[in-house]
């Protein structure tokens, strides 16, 4: 009997970068939002190995894979002999900017915390979270958050009202750390401020949401491929509140007041080749 896990994508509501760390990792402050769209994991026992297999995206099952590394390191750290099968159903787009590599290893953490009876709490493994990716710890807490640091110390915050998005992921994926590498401070940087989104929050203030959406990096991602600034251009043609590009990229996202609304702006949306997904936020389990 196979235990099902669900791990859900996360947009960044803000991303500000804030500095050169000497770990060569960056300085940041974001505020994150968990959303519906989600990959599927089952757990079923196995002997000693970690074995997984991949369905709907052609990605690698084996040691590289993050669900592979998350088994891995808590087998090690919870002194567990036994192993794992894991069936991954992949409907995140892979590299796109939505921490559906991080998702998967959050929700595996999560999972076989629970299925070896390892009993972590979650600061224990958000440390954990953290050597497997800079998103991991945001994707083991969800719902809506500050997170600072590399993005390992994470803040929850007041949910956001139940808003829509309408993701759009060009027919190409990003690289997160060649955007980092490639990031310059300038007036070319749209910087946000994080204060003013997390009040907007907190008073469930929509427009005042979509008005404080801003992503340093997007001067980055946006330079290797211009047409992003185009697409967050038709997404606010089609009657989205506000757009960004979420984390490093390449995917856009459309905010509207809720779901019902964000199925009409994709309606409306002038798809050339991208991917379009209706989504909304996620609060609670
Ligand atoms: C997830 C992978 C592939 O498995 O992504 P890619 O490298 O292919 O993009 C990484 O190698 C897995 O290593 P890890 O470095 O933990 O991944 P992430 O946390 O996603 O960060 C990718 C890279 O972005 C840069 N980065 C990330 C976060 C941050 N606050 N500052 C940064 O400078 C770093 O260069 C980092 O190495
Ligand atoms: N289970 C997984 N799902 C998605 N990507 C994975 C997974 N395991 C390893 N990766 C690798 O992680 C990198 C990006 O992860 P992902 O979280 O999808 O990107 P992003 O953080 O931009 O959304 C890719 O290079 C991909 O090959």
């Amino acid at each position: 009997m196979a235990i099902k896990f669900l791990a859900r994508a996360k947009v960044n509501l803000t991303l500000d970068v804030l500095g050169k760390r000497p770990d060569g990792y960056h300085e940041v402050e974001m505020v994150m939002q968990s959303v519906e769209l989600h990959d599927t994991l089952e757990f079923s026992p196995a002997e000693k190995d970690i074995v997984i297999t991949i369905e709907g995206m052609d990605l690698s099952p084996g040691a590289d894979n993050l669900v592979y590394r998350a088994a891995e390191l808590l087998r090690s750290r919870g002194c567990v002999r036994s192993g794992v099968k894991v069936r991954l159903i992949k409907n995140i787009p892979v590299a796109a900017g939505l921490g559906g590599g991080s998702a998967d290893a959050a929700a595996t953490l999560k999972a076989l915390n629970q299925i070896w009876g390892i009993g972590l709490s979650m600061s224990e493994l958000i440390v954990l979270g953290e050597q497997l990716g800079a998103d991991v710890p945001f994707c083991l807490l969800g719902g809506t958050a500050l997170a600072r640091g590399k993005g390992e110390q994470v803040f929850r915050l007041p949910p956001c009202p139940p808003l829509g998005l309408v993701l759009v992921k060009p027919p190409f994926s990003v690289s997160t750390g060649s955007v980092y590498q490639a990031f310059r401070f300038g007036p070319a940087v749209e910087r946000p401020d994080n204060q003013a989104m997390v009040e907007a929050i907190r008073a469930n203030n929509i427009l005042g949401i979509a008005r404080c959406l801003a992503n340093a990096l997007e001067s980055v991602t946006t330079r290797m491929h211009p047409e992003l600034t185009r697409i967050k251009e038709k997404l606010i043609e089609a009657g989205a509140a506000g757009s960004l590009m979420s984390g490093s990229g390449p995917t856009v996202f459309g905010l509207t007041p809720d779901l019902a609304s964000a199925r009409s702006v994709a309606a409306r949306y002038k798809k050339t080749d991208e991917k379009l997904l209706v989504t909304s936020v996620f609060n609670t389990e």
